[in-house]
């Protein structure tokens, strides 16, 4: 038995309706087939269908004209300006043609003040039914370019940003090119409908006659046998268009690059960045300000504390009022992100549909080609040149991320997350090869992570911030072995956190077993959290405080123990040293107060 639900009967209702509409068609062609004057020659029938079609063209490249922009900013825009225009644009769909046309009549007609300006003569010529199917067919193009456009990642045009391109140029070599299958079948649509269209342009221009005007007048004038020619043109036409609407480009082949000399890109200087920022995005508030004194920094914090919206107002994609941002000590804030020379790798990856690598290596608008040649080399594309992103693998793509964003030769590199959707393996090996390029090229990066042993390995200087603020901010070893606070520490992942009372002896009492610890200026009785890092946990004979080993685990590298201090916590040791314990065994810890972190608890009023 496979458990799926017996398909017949919907396919039963499909058939149904195909039938429904094969039928007639079928039905037409006998009747075509068996005429013997199918009325091909009669006068003015195809003067009529030079006319649909020409009228059709008008109206579509019109249509495409303002609607493609218009379709553009509807499928970005959030607001109620956006919901009431997204209606109307919409209503002519609603409409009976036949009422559209009146609705045209009162706005153009001859004696409206448009209609005089033009002295009557909009209406009743080709102008009256261009204006007459631009008004019912221009719903068909905003409709499907809008959801095209809807389907561009934005990161996709800031990124384009970072890389020197302007609004325009991001329009016409980002997002058409993104949306164009979705804006071609709108625009094939729309001529079809404005091709075909009856109601409103037979009241708005019944002369000269457009196909469908004419195909009226013919069966009111002469009966249903003179209407077969007109009909065979229209269910061709419909045909043919329907046709190259399918068309696919199978295939198409692109030259192979030919990679030039490789070239070593001279290294940018060393670029400090300073940010004083305070911005609102939709509720949330980041205020934050930070003077680095490294050119390797990394902004780390949970999901959600704002370090996304940092980054991106760093770059300048939130415009001059995020606040006040220097490079270098040069004042940037108001600086388009495409002039500030910065290389940026969004969160999701940042690589442009139907480009191949070498395409989007040369993206930029000042890329070199001779530096993209050695960043393909230096970060093992070799060969990859002429994929496209489908085509790689997910640490593929991002090495293509990277080398795009550092062939324009950056002088800082903007990193949002980068490796976080790799596989753990993948993810240590770009990490290791960022840090050799940050070693051996002096690239100054600004790295954005949730992951303290990704912001311990990549930068020199760390930002900790939650909920739109800074927690705390320092040299890489400060902040991981002074944590300002339990939330710090929590957030840069240490794991033996307690909570503890200071004794009269300025101990720290944790459960029953006290711990020499630096509590200087905390009154005995404060309550405190205090830590030890793992790997400085020893378990020696001559260990000041008795334990019992709960759990061994041989990691490869080294060993990782849970070991519970006699009437007190479990604590994580983490030793490379061989270990003959098991589970059960009785041992000493050895616990220098240098190496305890203490706080008040989160709820005591900090002393001293
Ligand atoms: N366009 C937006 N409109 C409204 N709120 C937003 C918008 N973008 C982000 N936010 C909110 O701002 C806060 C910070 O977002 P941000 O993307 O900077 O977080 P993050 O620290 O980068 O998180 P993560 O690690 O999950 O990416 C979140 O609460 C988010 O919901």
């Amino acid at each position: 038995m496979t458990g799926r639900a017996p398909r017949a009967p919907l396919g039963w209702l499909g058939a149904l309706l195909v039938l429904y509409l094969l039928i007639p068609l079928a039905a037409f062609a006998i009747r075509l087939a068996g005429s013997h004057d199918r009325g091909f020659g009669t006068p003015g029938l195809w003067d009529a269908a030079r006319i649909s079609a020409l009228s059709a063209t008008i109206s579509t490249m019109l249509i495409v004209s303002f609607g493609v922009p218009l379709a553009s900013w509807l499928a970005r825009s959030r607001g109620r300006l956006g919901t009431v225009v997204g209606l109307i644009v919409q209503l002519p769909l609603a409409l009976p043609p036949l009422m559209s046309g009146i609705i045209l009549i009162y706005v153009v007609g001859p004696y409206t003040r448009v209609g005089q300006l033009f002295d009557g003569r909009l209406t009743d010529s080709i102008a009256g039914i261009v204006l007459a199917q631009s008004f019912v067919a221009a719903p068909f193009l905003v409709i499907s370019a809008r959801s095209a456009f809807e389907s561009v990642d934005p990161a996709l045009d800031d990124l384009a940003a970072t890389l020197g391109h302007r609004p325009l140029a991001r329009f016409t070599r980002v997002d058409i090119p993104i949306a164009w299958p979705g804006i071609r079948a709108g625009m094939l649509l729309t001529w079809l409908r404005a091709f075909g269209e009856y109601g409103a342009t037979v009241l708005l221009a019944y002369h000269p006659y457009s196909l469908p005007v004419y195909t009226y007048v013919q069966f009111s004038g002469y009966g249903i046998p003179t209407t077969q020619a007109p009909t065979a043109i229209a269910l061709g036409i419909a045909v043919v268009v329907v046709l190259i609407s399918r068309i696919r480009r199978f295939g198409r082949r692109r030259p192979q690059a030919v990679l030039p000399e490789p070239m070593e890109p001279r290294p940018a200087p060393p670029t400090q960045v300073t940010f004083d920022l305070d911005l609102h995005v939709g509720s949330f508030h980041l205020e934050i300000a930070h003077a680095a004194q490294s050119h390797r920094v990394a902004i780390l914090g949970p999901s959600g504390a704002g370090k996304s919206i940092a980054l991106r107002a760093i770059a300048g994609l939130l415009g001059s009022r995020a606040g006040a941002v220097t490079y270098a000590g040069q004042a940037v804030a108001d600086t388009a992100t495409e002039a500030r020379q910065v290389g940026y790798l969004p969160q999701t990856h940042g690589l442009f549909p139907g480009r191949t690598v070498w395409q989007q290596l040369l993206f930029a608008t000042e890329a070199d080609p001779n530096a993209a040649s050695w960043w393909i080399h230096t970060l093992q594309l070799d060969g990859l040149q002429d994929r496209l992103p489908e085509q790689l693998s997910g640490g593929q793509r991002q090495r293509v991320s990277l080398a795009q964003a550092l062939s324009h030769r950056p002088r800082l590199v903007l990193l949002d997350e980068p490796f976080s959707a790799l596989d753990a393996p993948v993810r240590d090996e770009l990490r290791r090869e960022l840090r050799r390029l940050q070693h051996e090229t002096g690239l100054s990066t600004l790295l954005v992570t949730h992951d303290p042993e990704e912001a311990a390995l990549l930068a020199d200087e760390i930002i900790v911030i939650d909920e739109g603020r800074i927690l705390q901010a320092g040299p890489r070893a400060q902040v991981y072995n002074r944590p300002a606070s339990p939330q710090v520490a929590r957030l840069l992942g240490i794991q033996n956190l307690h909570p503890g009372v200071v004794t009269a002896g300025g101990e720290v009492r944790s459960g029953a077993a006290p711990v020499a610890a630096y509590t200087a200026g905390m009154p005995s009785g404060t309550h405190v959290l205090w830590s030890v890092r793992p790997e400085h946990v020893r378990i020696t004979p001559d260990g000041a405080y008795p334990a019992t080993i709960v759990d061994v685990a041989d990691i490869g590298t080294s060993y990782a123990l849970i070991v519970r201090l006699d009437g007190g916590p479990e604590l994580r040791v983490r030793t490379i040293e061989s270990i003959a314990l098991r589970a059960g065994d009785a041992c000493h810890l050895a616990l220098a107060p240098n190496d305890l972190t203490v706080w008040p608890a989160p709820d005591e009023p900090a002393a001293g």
